[in-house]
């Protein structure tokens, strides 16, 4: 064998540590899901793996491949989080409630801690009819809008585990609601009218709320839609005070504990 040949044994050999060292971490990633169900610890552990995180730059300090390696845990890091989000939602997670709610906020931040997709419909239809919604509004009126949801609704059935996060009014058409639940949990995030006017009273960016922008405007309008919004939800959650970290680990825990009731 030449010296070439040599070190190719030894790359295939490397290789096959690196493929157990990874079945080993996976296996490891589910024990440690399955302590924290057993105990009934918070799922969502950000300090940890900040932990994680200053004991890899550590160990890494005047490493020459330091760059390469740290692009290596990163997709690691990643495949860890899908590992658990595919093991804890087999479905959509979707995401209702009134303008301000915390809808695009709390998709980030769990799509962030699960590395799950994140569909904001708003978004989506505004880039497919490149148009923004309060033109779609004027030009072709509600009832196109609210069909441009349907059908967005009706493709994520093929897929699961994503995000949704839904325009403030999709959860107000029946039809829209039999969609999600086909193959999602959906969650209504709630917030007294005094926080969301807290939260909104800065951006200009809510047509539905223009004249009238301040608590009883959007009481009002909360009123109407509280009874739409409460029928279509599997879980609700009341954001006020709590910080967005609260709000995820409060909605991680009660779906999954919803699911085990289900089983
Ligand atoms: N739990 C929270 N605590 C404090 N601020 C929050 C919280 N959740 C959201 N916010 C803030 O409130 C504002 C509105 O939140 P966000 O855009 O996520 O709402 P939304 O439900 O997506 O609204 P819309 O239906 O209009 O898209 C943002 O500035 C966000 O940072
Ligand atoms: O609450 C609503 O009716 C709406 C909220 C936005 O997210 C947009 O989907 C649209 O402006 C309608
Ligand atoms: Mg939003």
């Amino acid at each position: 064998m030449n010296d070439l040949e040599m070190y190719r044994e030894q790359l295939a050999l490397c290789d096959d540590r690196i493929i157990d060292a990874l079945v080993e971490r996976n296996s490891i990633v589910e024990k440690i899901m399955a302590y924290k169900e057993e105990y009934g610890m918070p799922i969502l552990q950000p300090l940890q793996e900040k932990k994680q995180k200053r004991r890899l730059e550590e160990k890494l300090t005047h490493n020459k491949y330091q760059e390469e390696i740290y692009d290596v845990f990163d997709r690691i890091l990643k495949n860890s989080k899908r590992i658990q989000a595919r093991k804890l939602f087999d479905y959509n997670i979707v995401l209702i409630g009134f303008m301000g709610a915390g809808k695009t906020t709390i998709s980030d931040y769990l799509s962030t801690v699960f590395d799950m997709e994140i569909v904001e419909m708003d978004q989506v239809i505004e880039e497919r009819e490149e148009m923004s919604i309060p033109d779609i509004f004027a030009t072709y009126g509600e009832e196109y809008f609210r069909d441009l949801e349907t059908a967005l609704l009706e493709e994520m059935q093929e897929r699961k585990n994503m995000i949704i996060s839904c325009g403030g009014g999709t959860a107000l058409r029946q039809r829209n609601v039999e969609e999600m639940k086909k193959n999602g949990r959906v969650v209504l995030l709630t917030a007294s009218p005094q926080t969301i006017y807290e939260r909104v009273k800065d951006s200009d960016e809510r047509p539905v709320l223009k004249g009238r922008k301040n608590v009883e405007g959007i009481a009002e309008l909360m009123e109407q839609r509280r009874e739409k919004y409460e029928a279509a939800a599997d879980l609700v959650v009341q954001t006020d005070h709590k910080s967005v970290l609260q709000v995820c680990e409060e909605l991680v825990q009660r779906l999954t504990e919803m699911e085990e009731t289900n089983v």
